[in-house]
């Protein structure tokens, strides 16, 4: 997999809001490049022995934040496609971590595209207390996803993950 992700760690890392498919476009994505798989919401309910919307029902958000910080810090990430959970975009010493493993891929989807996928898969643990709406944290969010990314892919188009993991394939070839 030479000139994909230049770094020795070589790792691909998706980032982007829940529902914008980084779990799905990753399995595809790590098939393609010949890589492991790895969903970093695995890493927490594993430490927890519980889901992601028990953590934070039961012991809160800033909880939650911290043991995602601190947990994937502590992952010698390697030869790996990473899918993040989208709260990772608030922890600069995290962020900084996984742009040094290789490209950061940031998932860009439209918010009603985004709004349907997850109203359609509730209950979904999302990072945010419970008068923000998912609106709000997408406003919040994205110029975040945006400014950390090295390539943001347009998945606008309606496009099946398996396509998805395809153009990323591409780009990252060039
Ligand atoms: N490209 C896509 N087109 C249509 N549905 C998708 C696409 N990517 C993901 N989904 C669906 O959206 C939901 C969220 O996907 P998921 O991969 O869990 O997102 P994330 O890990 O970014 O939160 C799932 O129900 C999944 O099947
Ligand atoms: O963005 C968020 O606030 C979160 C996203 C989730 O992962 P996905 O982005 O894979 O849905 C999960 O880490 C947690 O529930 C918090
Ligand atoms: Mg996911």
């Amino acid at each position: 997999m030479s000139n994909v992700t230049n770094t020795e760690a070589n790792c691909v890392t998706l980032i982007g809001m829940p529902g914008a498919g980084k779990s799905s476009v990753g399995r595809y994505l790590a098939k393609a490049l010949k890589l492991r798989f790895h969903d970093t919401d695995d890493d927490l309910e594993r430490r927890e022995n519980a889901t992601l919307q028990t953590i934070m029902d039961t012991k809160g958000l800033d909880y939650f934040r911290a043991l995602e910080e601190s947990l994937l810090l502590d992952i010698d990430f390697q030869g790996e496609v990473i899918a993040t959970g989208g709260s990772v975009i608030y922890s600069q010493p995290l962020m900084t971590k996984l742009k040094a493993l290789g490209p950061l891929v940031f998932l860009d989807v439209p918010l009603l595209t985004l709004q349907d996928r997850v109203a359609q898969d509730a209950p979904r643990g999302m990072a945010k207390s419970q008068n923000t709406s998912y609106e709000e944290l997408y406003q919040q969010r994205h110029p975040l996803y945006c400014a950390w990314a090295d390539i943001t892919i347009d998945c606008g188009d309606s496009a099946k993950p398996e396509t998805i993991a395809d153009t990323i394939v591409k780009l990252l070839r060039r």
